[in-house]
């Protein structure tokens, strides 16, 4: 069988990029530091998916083990050198703490593997690979550098599948909705593509990704962070309210604008991938936190991300991303004291003030027409 390591057995990974991999061919290793789950992993070496849905599905997933990478590094290099696809799903702020042991591997491999390895990080967030790519390069030793970068593909990456906190009595099953989209970019692949059934190979990932994250999780985002300020638990539950869907399709409107005019997307097309999105919000089946569809406001309320990017892009067309705004606001009203970042941007609004608040997060300029609507619908809220 093929060799795939996959970082992060959580959601994301068991529940959409592992089983990809394995229902190609591969035999996945797991990394992860959650002890307990690596030994259930290794204690069974399978688990089920369940598709919830209008038509449910079991999947059982199997050719999985495990390796704790904080006990065992010397595991996950002995894997690396023998891999034949890497790919991560653990989120945006993990990327840097995987480096250390990921260049250390890369570094071993090189010297006794010449087969070229793409390495995938599934992330929601624009250039995931080339900035997890950028941490590897810190931590490798001089004379690893030039084969690393001869062999080793970093290709970006966008992944699509509403995976809840899950609260099933089986730990390894993860409940997961039936739509999954995944693109890479070819352009930055080593070597021939590894061919995974649902991964699309693409030239122009820009489009992609911006489409996904300014679609799906801007509008999730918009609509978490007004569902909070109404004390509104669910994601399901928030799409029963007409404000707050009247604004999403609002914050829609902007974006879809930007995304037509930027890429070049066929309006009719676009408006009905924004219904497919609005339609999986409201999938009954599946129980989605608000509190974790914000989680993370200050990474979100980053001028990359999904909220700030499309309305500075929106600006600089000329446009005014007036409901952008609204929903910028609502996101440093996000107050859930189970979220350190929510404490951490709240800390900071006491503390400096909402006006040093929204110029340090989103670092929108001061002097901007955006940064006066933001901190006017921020103090209206
Ligand atoms: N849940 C979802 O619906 C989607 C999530 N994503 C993205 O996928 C990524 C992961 O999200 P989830 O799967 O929801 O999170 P999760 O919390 O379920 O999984 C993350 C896993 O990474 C592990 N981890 C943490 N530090 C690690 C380290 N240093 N080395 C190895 N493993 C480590 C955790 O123990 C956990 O098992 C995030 O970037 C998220 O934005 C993307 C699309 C959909
Ligand atoms: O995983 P993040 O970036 O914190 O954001 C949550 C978002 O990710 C998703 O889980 C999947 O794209 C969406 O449900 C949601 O918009």
């Amino acid at each position: 069988m093929k060799k795939a390591i996959h970082f992060g057995a959580g959601n994301i990974g068991r529940g959409f990029i592992g089983e990809l991999l394995v229902r190609s061919g591969y035999e996945v290793t797991f990394v992860d530091v959650n002890a307990e789950l690596v030994d259930l992993i290794n204690e069974r070496r399978a688990y089920d998916i369940k598709i919830v849905g209008d038509k449910p599905e079991i999947i059982h997933v199997e050719h999985v083990r495990a390796i704790n990478s904080a006990a065992h590094p010397e595991e996950l290099t002995k894997a690396i050198c023998e891999a034949d696809i890497i790919t991560t799903a653990i989120g945006p702020n993990i990327l840097k703490f995987i480096a250390p042991n990921l260049a250390a591997g890369l570094a071993e491999r090189v010297k006794v593997n010449q087969q070229p390895l793409n390495v995938i990080a599934c992330e929601n967030m624009v250039g995931g690979s080339t900035v997890l790519k950028g941490f590897v390069e810190e931590n490798l030793p001089e004379e690893a550098k030039e084969a690393v970068a001869h062999y080793i593909g970093f290709p970006d990456a966008a992944v699509d599948r509403i995976v809840p906190l899950q609260k099933n009595d089986d730990p390894l099953l993860v409940q997961v909705e039936p739509y999954a989209e995944w693109d890479a970019n070819v352009t930055q692949a080593k070597g021939e593509p590894p061919q995974i059934e649902g991964l699309t190979w693409v030239e122009n990932l820009e489009a992609y990704i911006e489409r996904k994250l300014f679609t799906v999780n801007t509008g999730h985002a918009s609509i978490a962070y007004l569902a909070y300020r109404k004390g509104i638990k669910d994601i399901y539950s928030a799409m029963q309210d007409k404000n707050i869907v009247d604004m999403a399709r609002k914050v829609w409107q902007e974006t879809g604008d930007l995304l037509v005019r930027k890429f070049g997307f066929d309006p009719k097309k676009h408006e009905e991938y924004v219904k497919t999105t609005e339609n999986r919000f409201r999938n009954p089946h599946l129980s989605d936190e608000v509190t974790r569809v914000a989680r993370g406001p200050k990474r979100k309320l980053g001028a990359k991300d999904r909220l700030v990017s499309p309305a500075t892009q929106l600006l600089a067309q000329g446009q005014k991303p007036s409901a952008l705004a609204t929903v910028i606001g609502a996101a440093f009203h996000f107050d859930y004291d189970g979220d350190k970042e929510a404490q951490e941007v709240q800390g900071a609004i006491q503390e400096k003030g909402l006006h040093k608040a929204i110029l340090n997060y989103t670092q929108i300029p001061e002097e901007s027409e955006l940064f006066r609507m933001v901190e006017n619908k921020t103090a209206g809220f």
